[in-house]
């Protein structure tokens, strides 16, 4: 299943539900390791901090079900669950600007664990390209459309200064990709049926500062 078919299969979704999900799956995976056979919603509620009645629920939206007085099977749960968040399967992305952030992301090898194979790099910057990062390649942005081409690419990361996300995302957009994953505070605009979520480390960090902040208060 691709990950279009995928997002399909998850329309309806609540996205609070959906961001719990792979937390359920790494505590799932967790038991598995240590040889549970089953969790209670309750053993699930208190790890996340949640009620037992939003765990039934966000696991309702998948074909997972709960055996009275024994609970879920933890087996079910990790492969249900990496099925249905599009984790069992393997999707391609491009990644363009392998800065600091872009080595970092490259470096990953977790992304592969959740379904994402970053196939090629590219950059402007001359001692950057020719490059391996992690086995990654990086290529001069020109290559973008040749490679677009050769290689079923679905999905884009972006992690150039901001002030370059909109003419990166056109790129992608122009050669066929149909997500971006955008890490620049830049908002880009895209066509109606492309994809993009936009990620922050700083946004969760302000949040913290304010929490800190108010708490001194
Ligand atoms: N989302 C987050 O949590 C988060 C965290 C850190 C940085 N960022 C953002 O990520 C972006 C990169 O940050 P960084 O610290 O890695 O910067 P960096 O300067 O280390 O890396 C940027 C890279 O992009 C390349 N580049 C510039 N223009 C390009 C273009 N048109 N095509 C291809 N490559 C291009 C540069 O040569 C460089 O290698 C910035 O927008 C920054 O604000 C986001």
């Amino acid at each position: 299943m691709t990950m279009i078919q995928n997002s399909k299969k998850m329309q309806g979704v609540p996205e609070p539900t959906l961001r719990r999900m792979p937390c359920y799956l790494a505590f799932a995976e967790g038991l598995l390791r240590k040889g549970q056979q089953f969790v209670s919603s309750t053993q699930i509620a208190n790890y996340m901090n949640i009620d037992p009645t939003q765990v039934t629920k966000d696991l309702s939206y998948t074909s997972i079900v709960g055996k009275t007085r024994v609970g879920y099977e933890v087996k079910a749960i990790v492969d249900v669950l990496s099925d249905f968040l599009g984790f069992s399967v393997m999707d391609s992305a491009f990644l363009v600007g392998a800065g600091s952030l872009g080595s970092a992301l490259l470096h990953d090898n977790g992304l592969t664990h959740f379904g994402l194979n970053i196939v090629a790099a590219f950059d402007i910057s001359p001692i950057t390209i020719g490059r391996k990062i992690n086995d990654i390649e990086v290529f001069h942005i020109d290559q973008f459309r040749d490679l677009a081409q050769e290689l079923s690419v679905v999905m884009g990361i972006i992690t150039v200064p901001a002030e370059n996300a909109q003419t990166v995302a056109d790129l992608m957009v122009a050669w066929g990709i149909k997500a971006i994953w955008n890490f620049t505070p830049a908002r880009i605009k895209v066509p109606e049926d492309i994809i993009v979520q936009n990620t922050s480390l700083y946004s969760n960090l302000a949040i913290i500062f304010n929490k800190l902040h108010t708490e001194k208060n």
